[in-house]
């Protein structure tokens, strides 16, 4: 953001609307329905420093007209797209229409409203509510430079065994003991940014986003896991993180920078002994789940030219 000078002062705004709600279906010719629900949230960055220095509002957008346009371009959609390709379209329209406005940051999360089964067949026009969410940030500026981010929230790993922890710094404070078996779970946040920098290059392949968020998730969750039967070992939260980071670089050509959030959710030992004897032994079977405290583990991972 440009900092303006005034009076000696700097001074730095934006304003926008946040959580904009819109459920949008779509219905093919063979009654088949397709539904998506969206939490939008839009900051514009603009030349209308005189609204707060003055009382002059002649260069603000009001933020319920930017609320009525999420509306308005829903309903413009006539087909189903990516909810990265609704954050460009609300992005263009805002950098494009009002003269004043520098640049549009959309953020966009998507509920996961998945299509539901009966009797073995998928449904018309029933849907359930998954977990974890589909994100996305695009930064669109008035020249054309583009800024993609897609993201996950709230996807939830656990494994039962292939997974230790040893030889970490022991001092006088510690007691976690050295193990090669534990549960290994989190819960997590991922965001990567794709390399797309212009209107110019971006893809315009119909739901191209949708798919590549669907790979991603299943990139990071197989090497999460590793597989089926074997698994593959966990040294250690961090090392399992920057193996999927890099999985997920090698994989996809086109992802810049990727990202991750995983919450080290701890499952403790149970152990139970009175004064005379042992009630509950621990033997890798009875755990006591926690969520706090938890670990807090995160890195990012960008391919060197790129900028994150
Ligand atoms: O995978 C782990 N990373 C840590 O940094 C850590 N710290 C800790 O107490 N347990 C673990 N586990």
């Amino acid at each position: 953001m440009m900092p303006n000078q005034i009076e000696n002062l700097s001074f730095e705004q934006r304003h926008g609307k946040d959580r904009v709600r819109v459920g949008r279906v779509w219905r093919n010719r063979d009654g088949r329905h397709f539904f998506v629900e969206w939490s939008v949230s839009i900051s514009l960055l603009s030349d209308c420093v005189a609204a707060y220095t003055g009382d002059d509002n002649s260069d603000i957008v009001a933020t319920d007209t930017m609320k009525n346009t999420v509306y308005v371009k829903a309903k413009e959609c006539a087909e189903q797209l990516s909810v990265e390709d609704f954050a460009v379209k609300l992005a263009k329209h805002f950098t494009s229409v009002y003269q004043q406005v520098t640049c549009a940051i959309v953020k966009i999360v998507e509920k996961p409203w998945e299509r539901v089964s009966v009797d073995g067949e998928t449904h018309d026009h029933g849907f359930k509510l998954g977990s974890e969410k589909h994100t996305t940030e695009v930064i669109l500026k008035k020249s054309g430079a583009l800024s993609v981010t897609s993201g996950i929230e709230g996807l939830a790993l656990l494994k039962t065994t292939k997974s230790g922890f040893e030889g970490f710094i022991r001092d006088k404070y510690t007691v976690l003991p050295d193990t090669r078996e534990r549960i290994l779970a989190t819960e997590i946040t991922a965001s990567w940014r794709y390399s797309y920098e212009s209107l110019f290059s971006f893809p315009q392949k119909p739901l191209y986003f949708t798919e590549r968020y669907l790979n991603v998730k299943e990139v990071l969750t197989d090497t999460f896991f590793g597989p089926s039967k074997e698994g593959m070992y966990s040294p250690s939260v961090q090392s399992t993180l920057y193996h999927m980071a890099k999985t997920v670089l090698k994989s996809f050509p086109d992802i810049a920078a990727i990202q991750l959030k995983m919450p080290n959710l701890h499952f403790l030992p149970v152990n139970i002994s009175n004064k005379d004897h042992t009630i509950v032994k621990f033997e890798d079977d009875v755990y006591l789940p926690t969520d706090e405290p938890h670990g807090s583990i995160q890195a990012s991972l960008s391919r060197i030219w790129s900028k994150m």
